[in-house]
């Protein structure tokens, strides 16, 4: 079931087209990437989807459980720019959020033990690190209990203990059953924490579907032998080969269906042939996002 259903999305300042005609879904429970650039139109669509921006074209819709739910109680929110009071403790700031969205003292409490920020909670915000202010505006994002949580940028500028924290968080958010909006630039981070993806390039979608669909749609096999030129016509007969190309002095093979691995080998064992190497790749996802990017650009 869709949470979040986006139709022809446009959006823009002056001359700059920061979101055309972009339409994706969001299944409930998934975390969703959107990737992209910087400038590429995550964080307007973002401002779009929580109603802080305003003048577009196209529509989208929620369709969140909690009966009567505006979008402030039912969606949490982590922008590119926390809203803290800096002379306020940590605790302060997440009551007054909490008045605003009419969450409980309980979620306060919840929200500073999950995001380890308990300990830190009497302190002034404009104390704490870049780290702890990261952790704070999950927590006030978590308050009320929210069905989706967006969050834009999260790790930016963070140290690589304090990211890998972060990430951290927001996978066992998403394994309490929460829909989460992530956008990046980071295609590690994506990877790394996300279910579903949109690939965004100056307001546009590139590409839409589950992480896991862009990694395994081909299987790909590095192959050598004693006697190249054998193998390449060896190659060329079989059936169900996408592609061969030689790199690095293997043969790299794509083939249409990983079933028919066991096939190529029978196909290959030949008396004029000694295989030196047989290997399936797992394919990066990093390679799969250039090809999108480059398929968009020919
Ligand atoms: N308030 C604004 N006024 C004018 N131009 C804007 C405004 N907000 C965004 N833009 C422009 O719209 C385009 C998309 O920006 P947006 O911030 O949505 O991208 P982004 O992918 O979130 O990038 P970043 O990670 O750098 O924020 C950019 O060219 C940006 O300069």
């Amino acid at each position: 079931m869709e949470i979040l259903t986006v139709t022809n999305l446009s959006k823009s300042f002056g001359k700059v087209k920061a979101v055309q005609n972009l339409s994706f879904s969001v299944p409930k429970g998934s975390i969703m990437g959107i990737l992209g650039p910087n400038g590429s139109g995550k964080s307007t669509t973002l401002g779009i989807l929580l109603n802080v921006t305003h003048g577009y074209q196209g529509s989208f819709s929620w369709n969140l459980n909690k009966e009567n739910s505006n979008a402030r109680q039912n969606i949490g929110a982590l922008l590119e720019t926390p809203n803290f009071y800096p002379y306020l403790t940590g605790a302060k700031n997440l009551e007054i959020v909490a008045e605003i969205k009419g969450a409980s003292s309980s979620d306060i409490k919840t929200a500073l033990e999950f995001t380890g920020m308990k300990e830190h909670a009497k302190r002034k915000y404009q104390n704490y690190s870049l780290g702890m202010k990261q952790r704070l505006a999950i927590a006030s994002a978590m308050l009320g209990d929210p069905e989706v949580m967006i969050l834009d940028e999260p790790t930016n500028g963070l140290d690589p203990e304090g990211i890998a924290e972060i990430r951290q968080m927001i996978i066992e958010l998403g394994d309490k059953g929460k829909t989460i909006l992530l956008a990046s630039h980071l295609l590690d981070e994506v990877e790394k924490v996300c279910s579903h993806l949109i690939v965004l390039d100056k307001g546009e979608k590139l590409y839409e579907g589950p992480i896991n669909a862009l990694t395994t749609s081909d299987t790909i096999v590095e192959i050598n032998a004693d006697n190249p030129e054998k193998l390449k016509s060896l190659l060329e007969d079989f059936n169900g080969i996408k592609s061969i190309k030689k790199e690095s002095g293997k043969f790299i093979v794509q083939l249409g269906d990983r079933s028919y691995l066991k096939d190529l080998s029978k196909h290959l064992n030949d008396q004029e042939l000694t295989i030196t190497h047989f290997s399936e790749v797992k394919k990066s996802l990093e390679e799969e996002f250039l090809n999108i990017i480059k398929r968009h650009k020919s």
